[in-house]
C-alpha cells in the first residue's frame, strides 16, 4: 500500500463527504487505540479547527484515557470528556426489569458489554448534533468483515473512513501520519471487559484475517470460522429487513 496516496485519497473523500452533507465538522470517538487515533488524525487534515475528539470513559482503565488525551494532544484537536460510568450504573440497576427469570451468564455478560458502545453512540450523536458536525467511524474492513463491533453501538455512525482499509494498513497508514509508537504497538482491545483483545475474543489473529481478506489465503479451519463470523454477521452491514406486502 502506498500509505501516502491512501492518506490524501481518505482526506479528500472526508472533505467531499462534508461539503455534500452540509455539515460544519466532524466529532471522533477517542479511546487510545490505533483506529481512533487514525480516524482523528484524517478527520484534523479534512476539518482543520473543525474536528472535535470525544472521550468517553465507562469503567475504562486510566492508561486508555491518558492515550487518548495524549492523542488529541498530538495530533493537535480539542477534546471533551465525558465519564460514563455513573450513567452505565444506573442504567444497570433500570434495565433490572428486562432480565428474565433465569438470564444465561454469558448472554447478560455481553448485553451488559454492549450497552458501553450504545451510550457512546448517542453521546457522540449529542456532541455532533449541537455543533452541526458529523460522526466518524473507525470500524476497518477487517472488524467490518467479522462483525466484530456493536450494532447501533459503535457500528451507528456517519462515515467510516477506514471502512476498506485491514488492520495491518490501518497501522500503516498510523506510521505514515507519525502516530506515537506506544498507540501504534498497543494491542487492539474493545475494552468492554478486563483482560479483552480483538484478537483473543475473535478466536483468529489480525494477520490472518488481513490475509484472507487480501490474499484470500488461509487454512480450511481458519478460513471456515472467518466465513462463519462473516455469515451471522450480515444483518450489520445491511438495513433492518422490510417485508414486501401484497395489498
Ligand atoms: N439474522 C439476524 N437478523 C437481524 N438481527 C440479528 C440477526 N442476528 C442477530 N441479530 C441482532 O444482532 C444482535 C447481535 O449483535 P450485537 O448486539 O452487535 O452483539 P454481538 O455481535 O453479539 O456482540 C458485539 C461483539 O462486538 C465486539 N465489539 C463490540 C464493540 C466494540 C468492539 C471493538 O473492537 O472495539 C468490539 C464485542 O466484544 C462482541 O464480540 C442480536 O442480539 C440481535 O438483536
Ligand atoms: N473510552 C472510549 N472513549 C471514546 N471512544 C471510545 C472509547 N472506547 C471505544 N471508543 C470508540 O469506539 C471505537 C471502536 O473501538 P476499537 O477498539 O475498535 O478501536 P480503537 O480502540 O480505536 O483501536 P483498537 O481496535 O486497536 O483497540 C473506537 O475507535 C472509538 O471511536
Ligand atoms: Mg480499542
Amino acid at each position: 500500500m502506498n500509505a501516502g496516496k491512501v492518506c490524501d485519497q481518505l482526506v479528500r473523500w472526508l472533505e467531499a463527504n462534508l461539503q455534500r452533507s452540509g455539515a460544519e465538522g466532524l466529532a471522533v470517538g477517542l479511546s487510545g487505540g490505533i483506529d481512533s487515533a487514525v480516524a482523528a488524525a484524517l478527520a484534523q487534515r479534512a476539518a482543520p479547527g473543525r474536528t472535535l475528539g470525544v472521550l468517553m470513559p465507562c469503567h475504562s482503565n486510566l492508561e486508555d484515557q491518558a492515550d487518548a488525551e495524549r492523542v488529541a494532544r498530538h495530533v493537535g484537536i480539542p477534546h471533551v470528556v465525558v465519564d460514563l460510568s455513573p450513567v452505565y450504573d444506573i442504567l444497570a440497576r433500570a434495565l433490572q426489569p428486562t432480565l428474565p427469570a433465569e438470564a444465561d451468564p454469558g448472554r447478560l455478560q455481553l448485553a451488559r458489554a454492549n450497552v458501553k458502545p450504545r451510550l457512546r453512540m448517542l453521546t457522540l450523536y449529542h456532541a455532533a448534533n449541537v455543533r452541526g458536525y458529523l460522526v466518524v467511524g473507525t470500524g476497518n474492513r477487517s472488524e467490518l468483515y467479522t462483525g466484530y463491533y456493536t450494532k447501533y453501538g459503535d457500528g451507528g455512525v456517519d462515515l467510516l473512513p477506514l471502512g476498506d482499509l485491514v488492520k495491518g494498513e490501518v497501522r500503516e497508514l498510523a506510521r505514515y501520519l507519525e502516530l506515537p509508537e506506544a498507540i501504534i504497538q498497543r494491542t487492539p482491545s474493545a475494552g468492554l471487559w478486563e483482560g479483552q483483545s480483538d484478537e483473543g475474543e475473535m478466536g483468529i489473529t489480525y494477520a490472518e484475517l488481513d490475509r484472507y481478506l487480501l490474499e484470500g489465503a488461509a487454512a480450511p479451519e481458519l478460513l471456515a470460522r472467518i466465513e462463519a463470523l462473516h455469515r451471522v454477521s450480515r444483518h450489520k452491514r445491511e438495513l433492518p429487513p422490510i417485508p414486501r406486502v401484497a395489498r
